[in-house]
């Protein structure tokens, strides 16, 4: 992927520690959007190209404390509240209900991951105590010229797991790793898509692998997408957990802070950069 790319940020750091200190600053929420500007019209972008999109999201547990900003040496927090639209009347509450039932699904999923690597059920619990986890609606509008744009750029999800929705449209697309294709993940009815996300990568010590993808539009039709994003609590230090550390499987990657992480990516997806965002290489130990 991206091995040129010179990461000035250390998210090394351990926050946890230095907590304490923390300035807590209260900040409105939607959209992951500090300026209680509702982004829904706004059109992120993911690896520096403008996505065709417009998004809502909302914290499954009504707020997110996050760290205002990726500057190691900064420990103001930002506490995020969900915002909600007066119509339709019934969305707030239908949207709370979604989340406290996919919620479910991925602390089974995560459960179960869990002790497929051999470990405890409950080994990862305690990374969701004050988690980060936000739904994002992701809306497609039409495009008149599909093959210039993208509705999501290519990327892997930052999370622990990602559960998503998808509409009857079509245009989700996943990276096949042995010859770099993409492959339409076809609706299937009443299904979800599971997702692994970079932080399962690296807890497994790549036992699993947050997969690319990407998102293309339709000419035609709006498409929705609902992903769940099911992450630890910010002050998480995210490293091969230790039971999966040998002599003979080393870690494969340093240690980082989650909450940097996020903020960082939240950074970058608003900024024209010359450099694309920061990915997991950038915690891959050399050789
Ligand atoms: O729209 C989709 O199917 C994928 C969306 C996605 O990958 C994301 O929001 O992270
Ligand atoms: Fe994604």
């Amino acid at each position: 992927m991206i091995e040129d790319i010179n990461c000035s940020i250390d998210l090394t750091r351990d926050h946890k520690k230095k907590s304490n200190s923390a300035k807590s600053a209260a900040g409105q929420f939607m959209g992951l959007d500090k300026a209680g500007s509702n982004d829904q019209n706004e059109r992120k972008h993911t690896k520096n190209v403008r996505d065709w999109k417009e998004v809502f999201d909302y914290s499954s547990t009504g707020s997110l404390e996050i760290p205002a900003s990726d500057d190691p040496f900064d420990d103001a927090l930002l506490k995020k509240i969900n915002q909600w639209p007066e119509n339709p009347p019934e969305f707030k509450e239908a949207s709370e209900e979604y989340v406290c039932q996919t919620e479910k699904l991925a602390v089974k999923l995560v459960e179960l991951i869990s002790l497929s690597l051999g470990l405890g059920a409950d080994r990862l619990k305690g990374f969701f105590e004050k988690e980060t986890s936000f739904v994002r609606i992701n809306h497609y509008p039409p495009c008149p010229e599909p093959h210039l744009a993208l509705g999501v750029g290519r990327h892997t999800d930052a999370g622990a797991v990602t559960v998503l929705a998808q509409d009857d449209v079509g245009g989700l697309e996943v990276k096949r790793k042995t010859d770099g294709e993409w492959i339409a993940v076809q609706p299937i009815p009443n299904a979800y898509i599971i997702n692994i996300g970079n932080i399962m990568q690296i807890w497994s010590n790549a036992e699993y692998e947050s997969p690319e993808h990407r998102a293309i539009l339709n000419p035609e039709k709006d498409r929705i997408s609902i992903p769940f994003f099911f992450n630890p609590a910010h002050y998480i230090m995210v490293e091969p957990l230790e039971e999966l550390i040998s002599d003979e499987r080393p870690s494969k990657y340093k240690a980082y802070n989650w909450g940097k992480f996020f903020a960082s990516r939240n950074r970058t997806n608003l900024q024209k950069l010359n450099v694309e965002n920061i990915q997991i290489d950038h915690f891959k130990v050399a050789g």
